[in-house]
This record gives C-alpha cells, structure tokens and sequence, in this order.
C-alpha cells in the first residue's frame, strides 16, 4: 500500500526535491502538487502532506492539514518553541493527527546538534555560525534556532551563556542567550558551526550540507512515521535512534518538551559501511 503525499511548496526547491523523490518511490505515490495560488483544501484525502513553503504560510498550512485530519511533515524553518507549544496546547491531550516538526532532514546536521547540546554545559562561552544560500529567505536558520533552544534547555540549571557586548547590532541575534550569526552567500549551501569557548580551548562543532541528496533519507523516514505518528514530534532524532546519551524522544530539555504523543518506535541507528548514509537511504 502506498503513502499518497500531498507536497505543499512543490513549486520550491524542496518541493521539487520531495517530488522527484516520491515519483521514484514504490513506497509514496503523489496526491497533489500545490503552489502559493492552490487552495489548501487540495491536501484533502491524502496521507500525508508535507509543508515546504515559507516561514509566514507554514502555520496556516498546518491548520489546514489538522483540519482536514491529514499528518503532515513540516520541513519549513520559523518554528520556534514557542509556536511548537502553542501548536501542542491547540491539538490537545488527544490529538486524532500528527505534526512532524522537523528542522533539519540531513542526519549529519542532527548529530551536530546533539554533540553541541552535549557539549553545552562544559563551556560558558557559546556562539554559532551558520551560512546558507544567498536566496534563503529566513534568518537566523530554523537548524540555529532550534540548536541554541537545545543548548539553552541543556544549560537550563547554568543560567545564559556568556556573551559580552551583544547590545552591539554585530554581536548577532541571541537566541536562548546565545549569539547567531547568518551569512547568506553565494555558492553556499548551509553550514552551521557552534563555537564553544573554554578554559585554554575552543571546540568547534561544524557541519556542511553539500549537496540536497543529504536531505533524501530524512524525508523519507519522517514521509513514512508520519502516517501513523499523533501529537506534535519535533526533530529527525525522535524518529531515528542515534545512540546518543542525552538523545532521541527521551531526550533532555526542550526536546523532551518535544517528546510525541504518539511517535512510531524509532528506526534503529543507521549503520555508514562505507561512509555515506547507506543505512537511511
Ligand atoms: N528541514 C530541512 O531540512 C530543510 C528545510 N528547508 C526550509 O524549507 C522551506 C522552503 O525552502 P526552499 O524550498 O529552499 O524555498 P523556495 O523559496 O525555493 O520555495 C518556497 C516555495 O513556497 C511556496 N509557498 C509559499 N507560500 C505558500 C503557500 N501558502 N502555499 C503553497 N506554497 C507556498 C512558494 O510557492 P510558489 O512558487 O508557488 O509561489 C515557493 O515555491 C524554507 O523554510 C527552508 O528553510 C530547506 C531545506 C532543508
Ligand atoms: O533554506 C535552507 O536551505 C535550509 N533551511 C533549513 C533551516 O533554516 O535550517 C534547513 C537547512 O539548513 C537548509
């Protein structure tokens, strides 16, 4: 039986990644390609729907597909938090549908976050980097927001980190306390590094998305839990096992914040052979 995926946003450039990859599928069949001038309600019957689109039409996207009782993956940057709690409160104690918030379908890009949340409570001193392509609307990225919202949780018991100076428009936008900085540059994809400062040392946690195949595994495990998944889920790590202390749906601060109502049992931690994501793909 396969999964019939409404995409939202198919005319972007995520949407058409999504598109490409379900028309090769035998597992996900195409319900309905829709742009900023369909009307929403094409989402009806489908499976799943998968948003896509723009920071300002995500939330109205998601109403529609809770609406109309459709799960739906929400690939679009913008939710913070605070909009995923508020989102919780909205569906309930029994929510009859799912929302899969995920951030960041690229595995590399989520254990990043997760060495970085790790390492949050030896350093004081914490800042992060990230560059994208120079047509990215938002900024600061949702992968940035949502790794500084990890590490303030991680660091909930140690208070703001230690950031000087950020009353100067330069020291960059302080999310959780903790300074981001965006590039938007050409010949760029996205990037993200989480600088840690310490006594005599600097640990520097980096990750490139090189090429959008990296996206390709996470959208399909996410496509596939979404089906059966209820409540509000957030991050790729709720869905994979990534053998991490301190990760996955039993997580820590504000990804516990994050646990599902109803999440599918997470698919065992890929196995890399030969370096590439072998197991997820
Ligand atoms: N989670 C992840 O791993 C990733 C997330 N992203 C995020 O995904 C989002 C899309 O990125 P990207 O594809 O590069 O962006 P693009 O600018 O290429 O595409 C955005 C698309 O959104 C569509 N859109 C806007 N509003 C609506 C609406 N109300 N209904 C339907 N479609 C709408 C536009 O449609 P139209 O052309 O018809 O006007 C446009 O084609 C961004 O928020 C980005 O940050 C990106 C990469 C990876
Ligand atoms: O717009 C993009 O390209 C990306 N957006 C997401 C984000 O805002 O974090 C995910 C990834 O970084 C690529």
């Amino acid at each position: 039986m396969t999964t019939k995926v409404a995409v939202v946003g198919a005319n972007g450039r995520m949407g058409r990644l999504i598109t490409a990859l379900i028309e090769a599928s035998d597992e996900f069949e195409v319900h309905a390609l829709l742009g900023s001038s369909d009307d929403l309600d094409g989402i009806r019957g489908a499976d799943v729907a998968v948003d896509v689109t723009l920071p300002q039409s995500s939330q109205r996207i998601v109403d529609a597909a809770v609406a109309l009782d459709v799960p739906i993956v929400v690939g679009t940057s913008g939710w913070s938090s605070e909009r995923i709690e508020s989102l919780r409160h909205a569906l309930g104690t029994s929510p009859s549908t799912g929302v899969l918030i995920i951030p960041n379908f690229s595995i590399g890009s989520v254990l990043a976050t997760s060495f970085a949340t790790m390492a949050a409570r030896f350093y004081d001193s914490i800042e992060i980097v990230e560059a994208h392509h120079a047509a990215k609307a938002d900024s600061p990225s949702g992968t940035a927001v949502r790794t500084a919202e990890l590490i303030g949780a991680a660091r909930s018991e140690l208070g703001p980190v230690a950031a000087p100076h950020t009353d100067q428009r330069a020291r960059g936008q302080q999310v959780a306390s903790i300074p981001v900085h965006s590039l938007r540059l050409s010949g760029v994809m996205a990037k993200q590094d989480v600088h840690l400062g310490g006594t005599g040392e600097v640990l520097t946690i980096s990750h490139e998305t090189i090429s959008p195949s990296a996206y390709e595994s996470g959208i399909r495990i996410a496509l596939a839990a979404a089906r059966t998944a209820r409540g509000v889920i957030v991050g790729l790590e709720s869905l994979v096992e990534l053998g991490l202390p301190g990760t996955g749906s039993a997580s820590t601060g504000s990804a516990a914040a994050s646990a599902p109502e109803s999440a599918p049992e997470p698919a065992p931690a890929p196995e890399r052979p030969t370096g590439q994501a072998a197991g997820l793909a």
